[in-house]
């Protein structure tokens, strides 16, 4: 037997987790090595983003501790310090999990051929997908471009393996170095914005199976019917904990899949669940295609579209800021900068209305989710953009402009997710909260609403909006 490095990414767990289970059949002794290198991602990870990794290294470092090893942090680059590292641990190999990232696989590539320089080995395990987003391919051998084909044949097929629990882990190496502090890593931002982060979340992989069960015995059986509501929580808010791996996905798989065994009547709405999952599944597919996801579209004709001009950045901010005079944007929009997260149906509003009501580039949108979501993902994130702006694979049309009123009225009907994020509106009746500007001058006035004043005008008009945004898109040709 040798001894081994683990070199832990996106898989930040101990059950279920493939290298190590791999490293602990096969070494001696082991060390897990997370290399912090953000000069190697591409786009740049964001600051809320970053807020999450620091607290899932501490929680993964307590769960080594408590398995008799510890966490080995560095700072890159990766290829130069894992060779560090096997070099001090004197190990043979390194196991580590993919990501189906465009960068993360050139780092993969840069890490394997200087390890090879000194003799080590890098071997690569699946994780954290279900399918091979390279592999998956429809009747006429190519890739898929919309969803419910994807998922229909992925579907009927898939059958993951059942996770496997934590592995007895091997001793550290003896000649080792001290690890760097956490704090050193500089991943909390030195102005203390991300203190009202704590309280909604726990980073981490018990966070995570609590969440699992949490959502497994309360929103699941009624996912189907409640998933829309933004103020009920009907959905999992798995999506941080499944992008750093800190629950395996196919863990989460078994254990809907289980439910549903259970509990026949919830069947059909945690298939509806499975499918969100495929979701997630469809956009690393849709990345693998394009790995610019993030920033060309789909649709080409769109780097062609008559975007508004913007000079001082003031509808940008504004939209930013939740202050455009819409609630439900505005609550939206609050609520990703309150928690770091933001609930789908209004991250879908929210886009429509910066793309085709204030007609600024989606590519805004990317960039600000990017920074203030906790769990930013590239794959799910490009294609969520690309699809509220009608120019992905798979998109809603381009002239389905979402009605923030009538999204409002329908999804939030008694105005109870917009009065808890936008205070200034709490005070109109349901039947006004989500348009203030149409509401009588005396309910407003009830309430101490002045327009203007204590909440803004709407930024432009809807109706006129959307017809200049149908303009600028048939213009496209
Ligand atoms: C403009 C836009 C940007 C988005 N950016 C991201 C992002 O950066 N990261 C991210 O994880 N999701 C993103 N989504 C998808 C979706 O909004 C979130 O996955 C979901 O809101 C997470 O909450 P949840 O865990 O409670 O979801 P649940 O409803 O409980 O769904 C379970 C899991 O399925 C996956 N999932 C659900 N919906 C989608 C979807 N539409 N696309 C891909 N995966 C999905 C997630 O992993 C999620 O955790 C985006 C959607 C839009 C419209």
């Amino acid at each position: 037997m040798t001894n081994a490095l683990v070199w832990l990414r996106r898989d930040l767990r101990l059950a279920d987790q493939p290298a190590l289970a791999r490293a602990a059949q096969t070494a001696e002794r082991l060390a897990p090595v997370y290399i912090h290198a953000p000069a190697e991602t591409r786009p740049t990870v964001g600051a809320a983003s970053c807020w999450w990794l620091h607290h899932s290294l501490a929680a993964l470092d307590a769960e080594l501790a408590s398995a008799g090893s510890r966490l080995c942090l560095d700072t890159g680059p990766s290829a130069e310090r894992l060779c560090h590292w096997a070099q001090v641990s004197d190990a043979a190999v390194v196991y580590c999990t993919a990501i189906a990232e465009p960068w993360a696989r050139q780092q993969e590539a840069a890490v394997a051929e200087a390890l090879a320089a000194i003799g080590v080995r890098l071997e690569v395990l699946a994780d954290g997908l279900l399918t091979d987003p390279s592999a998956v391919r429809n009747r006429s051998g190519t890739p898929y471009r919309a969803f419910t084909p994807f998922w229909r044949s992925v579907r009927a097929q898939l059958d993951p393996p059942r996770p496997a629990p934590p592995p007895a882990l091997p001793g550290l190496p003896e000649a080792i170095p001290e690890p760097q502090p956490l704090e050193t890593l500089g991943l909390l931002p030195r102005i203390r914005w991300d203190e009202k982060l704590a309280p909604c979340w726990q980073p981490g992989a018990a966070g995570a199976q609590q969440r699992l069960e949490r959502f497994l015995d309360g929103a699941g059986p009624a996912y189907g019917e409640r998933r829309d509501f933004p103020a009920q929580p009907g959905t999992s808010r798995l999506s941080p904990h499944l992008h750093f791996g800190e629950i395996s996905i196919r863990a989460v798989w078994h254990a809907v899949r289980d439910a549903q065994q259970m509990q026949p009547a919830a069947a059909d709405a945690l298939d509806t669940f499975l499918a969100e999952l495929g979701w997630r599944e469809f956009a690393y597919h849709l990345l693998w295609q394009q790995p610019e996801l993030h920033r060309t579209p789909i649709d080409e004709r769109f780097s062609r579209f008559p975007w508004r001009e913007d000079p001082d950045g003031a509808l940008l901010d504004a939209w930013r800021r939740g202050a455009t005079g819409i609630p439900l944007v505005d609550a939206g929009m609050r609520e990703l900068w309150a928690t770091g997260w933001m609930h789908n149906r209004v991250r879908m509003v929210v886009g429509s209305f910066l793309v085709k009501n204030l007609r600024l580039p989606w590519q805004h949108g990317e960039a600000h989710f990017r920074d203030t979501l906790v769990d930013w993902d590239l794959a799910s994130n490009s294609m969520g953009w690309q699809w509220v702006s009608g120019c992905g694979a798979d998109a809603a049309p381009y002239f389905r402009i979402f009605n923030p009123v009538r999204q409002g009225e329908r999804f939030d009907p008694d105005g109870d997710y917009v009065r808890h994020w936008v205070p200034e509106v709490a005070g109109l009746p349901k039947s006004h909260i989500h348009q203030p500007w149409a509401a009588p001058a005396d309910a407003r006035a009830r309430c101490g609403l002045h327009l203007g004043r204590d909440y803004p005008e709407p930024l432009v008009d809807l109706a006129t909006s959307r017809k200049e945004a149908l303009a600028a898109f048939h213009a496209l040709g």
